[in-house]
């Protein structure tokens, strides 16, 4: 009779030799998959088009969603989607890595952001201000940039709003991460003697409370970003850092108090910005921007056309304009892609009321 040992140890080689049979299938279909995307590049290059864009996000959206809807458990939606990214990540790479440049150092959310939706495969060059970023895309030294452009607990980030006005780039996409903010210290830090506490704005803001219940006696100081607050405390004694997971590991840091946000669900939203128009997916969002006097009803007329022809806004967000006293600039987002008759009729209904409209941009509804 076999022991209840030798039974398990049967049965697990059972198991283990069909997972080893599914790997063998998973891995030529990886790879037939990697070959048919091969000759699509092949197909696109043989176009005759003198500047060939391999990488489609309206498509690259359409596989994540469909893998979703296809798919059966038990894993979750979002980890199928995320296995799919990454192999499409990977087979777009077999032509050329996508090059995205993000709001550095490395370590930053931004970054984190940047992986999330273009995978592991794409190349992502740090960038030191926002301003950069967009440079680098209008320079053709990158194909895509990634910035921050609103948090759930603090608003926008009105530095990249104040880009877009000047910049005829397109918002190419959007991706919303879960931020969660940890208190690190490097190995020379005195954890008693904290008196300084490094950190980006927004987090700092974020953590506010926290900070107000646990060190309310220490200098917050705020600068250019999460990273760079995790880099700057190796070496010093007395200070901490407020950043992300990734920033610990890569500066070899120590968590000391984990998800210090006030916020439990507080997540942050990044647009992707490139040069081309994307064509619709079958949902997607326009980010538009107008400038409009400040006359009595003027945000009224503003919106109104939005609801005579049934678009549904998502955002609208005011910004004091540069150019003139007493305008005031609307950043508004909605559902639909401009190439649909409803939003180009509630585009042309706005247009004739304002004094600017700028399209930043049609973009897929992030996925992931
Ligand atoms: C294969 C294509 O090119 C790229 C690779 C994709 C993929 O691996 O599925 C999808 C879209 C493009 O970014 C395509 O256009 O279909």
């Amino acid at each position: 009779m076999a022991t209840e040992k030798e039974d398990m140890q049967r049965q697990l080689l059972a198991l283990r030799d069909r997972i080893d049979a599914i790997d063998e299938q998973i891995g030529k279909l990886i790879s037939e998959r990697a070959r048919c995307a091969q000759s699509v590049a092949e197909v696109k290059k043989a176009s005759g088009e003198t500047l060939v864009t391999y990488y489609r996000p309206e498509r690259e959206a359409q596989v994540l969603r469909r893998a979703m809807e296809r798919n059966e458990g038990p894993l979750g939606d979002e980890e199928v989607a995320r296995l799919f990214r990454e192999i499409m990540s990977a087979c777009l790479a077999l032509e050329e890595p996508i090059k995205v440049a993000f709001l550095g150092p490395e370590g930053t959310f931004t970054q984190q952001a940047a992986l999330k939706h273009f995978g592991s495969s794409a190349v992502t060059r740090p960038m030191s201000v926002i301003d950069e970023v967009f440079r680098e895309v209008e320079a053709g030294a990158v194909n895509y940039g990634v910035v921050p452009v609103e948090n759930s607990t603090e608003g926008v980030v009105t530095h990249t709003l104040d880009n877009f006005i000047g910049s005829n780039l397109k918002i190419c996409g959007e991706v919303e991460l879960r931020i969660h903010h940890h208190l690190m210290v490097s190995d020379v830090t005195h954890t008693d003697s904290i008196t300084r506490i490094y950190s980006h704005s927004q987090s700092l803001a974020q953590c506010r409370k926290w900070l107000d219940a646990h060190y309310p006696k220490a200098e917050r100081i705020a600068v250019n970003s999460n990273a760079e607050a995790a880099k700057r405390i190796k070496g010093e004694w007395n200070a901490a850092a407020i950043a992300g997971e990734m920033a610990a590991e890569l500066y070899g840091l120590q968590v000391l108090s984990e998800k210090i946000e006030d916020e439990p669900d507080n997540s942050t939203r990044f647009l992707i910005i490139g040069t081309e128009q994307v064509p619709p997916s079958g949902e997607d969002k326009t980010s538009i921007v107008v400038a409009v006097k400040n006359s009595p009803g003027a945000l009224h007329g503003l919106l109104e056309p939005f609801q005579r022809h049934k678009v549904d806004l998502t955002r609208v967000e005011t910004r004091p304009s540069r150019t003139g006293a007493w305008t005031y600039v609307f950043f508004i987002d909605f559902k639909g892609h401009v190439d649909q008759l409803a939003v180009q009729s509630a585009l042309a209904d706005v247009a004739a009321q304002v004094s600017d409209l700028k399209v930043l941009g049609s973009y897929p509804k992030g996925v992931l």
